[in-house]
């Protein structure tokens, strides 16, 4: 969007929220003050390129703990609010089998329909035109992932997508949409608006759009995911950690009881500085696939391997807690699992009270699990189609292309030919076109998404690293 256009826009809106009620402004004679614009008492809104684009800046200092943003109920864009239209709501009650998701993704489709006579056109016309969840994804950058259980989400979330398509198509067309809201396009863009943007309600499953309050990028809460298995914790540290966990939680955002949705700093901010919120403990591929970015560093990152453990034993555990740690510690029941498996059966009952307790079984058991793991390890490694290395570089060529517009320096690294040739044929392009030309929307958008891709197995890779090295350790440790 031209800026211009945008900033016009931007004031809409502000202006727009003030007249509703969404302020930043704690007490309501604060807001008064200036009714042109719901910001400014406590944020601004301002450009990350490096941390979510457009998001919140602190306006002055902000305490842990401050009311930061407050949302009126009237201003969500809910199902039940976009029914209150008569003639959408006969047209969709005659379908009572719509789960509340499909519902909002159609009156959000409904809304978009309206162009300026909706009711949150202002909030409307600052959406993203696109989205780069994993549902978004084309096929090149889908193989670019390389890990299978990722491809696997990745194809998954397409055909969800399109199943939910397909069931919703005979009531839009009911609803007599303009033509272009029919299309999957339409409905991928819809349903990513949702998945990204939703924040939870305790009256409709399928959340709600927010305006202004979904302006906020985000930030992985900094202590370990609730339930987690965290070898090194007792249960009391445990408990005392989900209690924490819970606390944090409540003073990020939620709907309270005086019928508004209001946002908390976490954290003490100084003028100018991000202000994020937690929408929630997300591993890499949860946050590609729901909001279509990851973060360089994800304290709740895990890689899951499928190591050939006795099914009997990793059957006690859930599937999602037998991973490896960002710093490359296998997790407590991926730990637990391993010790069993190199027990003998006979002898696995009497230690079992031990390996549950997290404790090491002896020292030639824990060589062996070492081994064993830093082998898997190696293995997966060596069988993905690139090296850590050569992901790295072939970042640095990605970013030098949507830096520069151009791609004529990525055919000077020899690791990354192949994949370019790849990428320009699916995009259809020449190399001496390219020399010419600046990228072209589309191939930008695809760019961004390989690049995605690839930090994201860089990521996964680099656990997997991390893991052998910690097993190294061990080994020679106990050695
Ligand atoms: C609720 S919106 C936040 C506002 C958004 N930046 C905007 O301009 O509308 C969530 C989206 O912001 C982006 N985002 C949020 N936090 C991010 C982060 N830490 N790094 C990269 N992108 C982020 C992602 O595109 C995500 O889907």
């Amino acid at each position: 969007m031209d800026k211009e256009v945008e900033g016009q826009k931007t004031k809409a809106l502000l202006s727009w929220a003030a007249q509703i009620g969404i302020s930043d402004a704690p007490t309501m004679r604060s807001a008064s003050v200036c009714s042109s614009s719901c910001l400014g008492h406590s944020l601004v809104i301002s450009h990350f390129p490096d941390a979510g684009g457009r998001g919140f800046a602190a306006s002055r200092d902000l305490r842990k703990g401050e009311l930061v943003l407050r949302v009126p109920r009237a201003a969500l864009l809910t199902s039940e609010m976009v029914l209150q239209d008569g003639k959408l709501a006969s047209c969709i009650e005659k379908n009572h089998l719509l789960s509340s998701s499909h519902m909002l993704t159609i009156c959000l489709l409904a809304e978009v329909g309206k162009g300026r006579d909706s009711w949150w056109y202002p909030y409307l016309a600052l959406l993203p035109l696109n989205y780069d969840t994993l549902a978004n994804f084309q096929d090149f950058e889908i193989h670019a992932l390389q890990v299978e259980d990722a491809i696997w989400a990745s194809k998954k979330a397409i055909l969800k997508a399109k199943s939910d398509w397909k069931e919703c198509l005979l009531i839009l067309q009911q609803m007599k949409l303009k033509p272009h809201l029919l299309s999957f396009r339409s409905w991928l863009w819809a349903s990513a608006t949702i998945t990204s943007r939703s924040l939870h309600i305790p009256w409709d499953e399928a959340g709600c759009l927010c305006p202004i309050g979904d302006l906020f990028n985000y930030a992985a809460p900094d202590y370990e995911p609730c339930g987690d298995d965290s070898h090194e914790c007792s249960n009391e540290e445990q408990l005392n950690e989900k209690a924490d966990c819970h606390s944090h939680r409540l003073t990020d955002g939620g709907f309270e009881k005086d019928s508004s949705y209001c946002f908390y700093a976490k954290k003490n901010y100084k003028k100018g500085e991000q202000v994020l919120l937690s929408y929630g403990a997300y591993t890499n591929l949860d946050l590609l696939e729901h909001y279509g970015f990851l973060l360089t560093s994800n304290p709740n990152e895990k890689a899951f391997i499928h190591l050939d453990t006795e099914v009997s034993i990793s059957r006690a555990w859930p599937k999602e807690s037998l991973h490896i740690q960002p710093d490359g510690k296998p997790s407590f029941a991926l730990l637990c699992t391993l010790r069993l498996s190199a027990t003998p059966k006979k002898f696995r009952r009497a230690v079992g009270h031990q390996a549950h307790a997290g404790s090491m079984i002896s020292t030639e058991n824990e060589l062996v699990v070492m081994k064993k793991l830093a082998n898997h390890c190696c293995k997966v490694l060596e069988e993905l189609p690139t090296t850590i290395e050569q992901d790295f570089s072939l970042l640095i060529f990605i970013n030098k292309m949507l830096e520069s517009s151009s791609c004529l320096d990525c055919f000077e690294l020899e690791s990354c030919k192949e994949q370019f040739h790849e990428f320009l044929q699916v995009n259809g392009l020449h190399k001496e076109r390219i020399e010419k030309s600046s990228l072209t929307v589309k191939t930008v958008k695809s760019l961004e998404r390989w690049r995605l891709a690839v930090n994201w197995r860089l990521s996964y890779k680099n656990i997997l690293f991390n893991c052998i090295s910690y097993c190294n350790m061990v080994i020679t440790e106990l050695s």
